[in-house]
């Protein structure tokens, strides 16, 4: 096999045969994602191209082993992992998942900047039932997301699964990097604006309790169509003090106190920046009146429930699908994007951008980027993404809307490569909520709760 650089059709490894590509929908930290269309398959899927590992080692034994274990995931609230290609001429990784639609970050923006209007009781709860529904299938399978935020909570689009959300995104830190390594030494966990306080106060070992955190501050952007804590981010390695972090969450929920957290005494930053968060002491705003919630509400003892700084004594994914919020009226349902009254109006959410000038390199353009004025609309996808909070910005210059069957396959870079999975038959996985293999390693007694299925109702108001 030739590494197929200048060669015609015939070089490409059979794995990129497979697929038409569309373009690219971003960039991580991990590299980027492209939607392609598969040949032989009806629907879409995002293929994430991560990039070399820093030592340049390619694919490590632990990658591939943790990449078996992410196939053995199977639930309807999180992303299927549905092919696994390499390229040997510079080892780089192609993982192929479902593709979705939306996002929770282009929900929140299109309420925020284009309807000037909050999302709908119905749509937040469904929203964020199943976000807890597919992260205690997670949790009980012993893998802890550590990167929610709004970007990696998918949203079904047009289709049999409408409007139900995908978790994206887990447990590649864990491919990226040696598993169980602290989480101290590893840079690319958690956005800092979801990044539970134990970690900002430099714990060394994290639990399920900090992707908790997280769903809370994303339960209250999904209410206010803004981000609750929204700190300055100092960057710097190793894991650097996030004090603006800290003080944004301290103005809320007010100064933590060894009285409520026994434990925060043991944790670094707090043993030793005596100056900043000891000697400063906080009033409680009130969480409340950040939310616009009643203090006596369901939604609002839920919420600061997740938001509790004592990470034992915070809510589990478990006890949250079946608190009393999901009980009442309106009940959350599968399809969290229809409408829960009569006479509203369903909200249409503007389709993905897609770049289509980059092709798989990620790097060499193979077509001219259309400008804004070719484009039908004249929108750029700049100007529809906006600037994603976070380590980093994409540039989407000349990306474009346009519906996915209207786009024709791009001619493809050969690549020298190899599939795990060369026949391209879309993998096994265990049945949902069987054990995961990872369950093996560690065991976390507050997890291991069933998936209980859609509420019931308790009482209507
Ligand atoms: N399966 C998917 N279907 C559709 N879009 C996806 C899929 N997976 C990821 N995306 C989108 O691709 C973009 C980049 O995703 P990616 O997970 O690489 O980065 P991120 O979550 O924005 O940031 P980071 O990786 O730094 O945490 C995001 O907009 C995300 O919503």
């Amino acid at each position: 096999m030739g590494d197929g650089r200048g060669g015609g059709g015939g070089n490409r490894p059979a794995w990129l045969q497979l697929y038409d590509l569309v373009g690219k929908i971003g960039e991580g930290t991990y590299g980027l994602v492209f939607l392609a269309r598969p040949k032989q398959r009806k629907g879409c899927i995002a293929i994430k191209k991560f990039k070399q590992s820093k030592d340049g080692d390619g694919v490590s034994p632990t990658a591939i082993r943790e990449i078996m274990l992410l196939r053995e995931i199977n639930h309807e609230n999180v992303v299927k992992l549905v092919n696994v290609h390499i390229n040997h001429a510079d080892m780089s990784l192609y993982l192929a998942f479902d593709y979705a639609e939306h996002d929770l970050y282009e929900i929140i923006r299109h309420h925020r900047e284009k309807l000037n209007h909050p999302i709908n009781q119905y749509t937040v709860k469904s929203l964020l039932w199943q976000l807890l529904n597919g992260l205690n299938y997670l949790h009980s399978n012993w893998i802890i997301h550590r990167d929610l935020k709004p970007s990696n909570i998918l949203v079904m689009g047009d289709g049999e699964e409408h409007g139900v959300v995908k978790i994206a995104d887990f447990g590649l830190a864990r491919i990226y990097q040696a598993p169980l390594k602290p989480l101290f030494e590893n840079g690319v966990v958690v956005t800092i604006w979801y990044r539970a306080p134990e970690l900002l106060l430099g714990a060394k070992h994290y639990t399920s309790a900090v992707d908790m955190w997280a769903v809370g501050c994303i339960f209250a952007e999904l209410l206010t169509l803004k981000p609750l804590f929204q700190g300055v981010e100092v960057k710097a390695t190793p894991n650097p003090f996030q004090l603006d972090q800290l003080d944004k969450i301290f103005k809320v929920l007010g100064h933590p106190t060894p009285e409520k957290w026994p434990t925060l005494v043991n944790l670094p930053f707090w043993q030793t920046d005596l100056q900043h968060i000891q000697g400063h002491k906080y009033d409680n705003a009130g969480l409340h009146s950040y939310v616009h919630l009643p203090q006596k509400s369901p939604a609002y003892d839920l919420l600061s429930k997740m938001l509790e700084y004592d990470p034992r004594k915070r809510i589990s994914a478990a006890q949250a699908l079946e608190h009393e919020y999901f009980r009442l009226d309106p009940l959350p349902g599968r399809n969290a994007l229809v409408t829960s009254q009569p006479g509203e109006k369903a909200v249409n959410y503007p389709a993905r951008p897609v770049d289509t000038t980059t092709d798989f390199e990620g790097t060499a353009s193979v077509q001219q980027p259309m400008s804004a004025n070719a484009i039908p609309g004249g929108v750029t996808a700049q100007s529809m993404a906006g600037p994603r909070p976070g380590p980093r910005q994409i540039s989407m210059v000349g990306m474009q809307r346009m519906p996915v069957g209207s786009m024709a396959a791009f001619n493809i870079p050969s690549q020298a490569g190899m599939n795990l999975n060369p026949g391209g038959i879309p993998m096994q996985r265990g049945p949902a909520g069987q054990a995961h293999p990872q369950q093996l390693r560690r065991k976390d007694p507050a997890m291991g709760m069933q998936n209980p299925g859609y509420p019931q109702q308790k009482r209507r108001f």
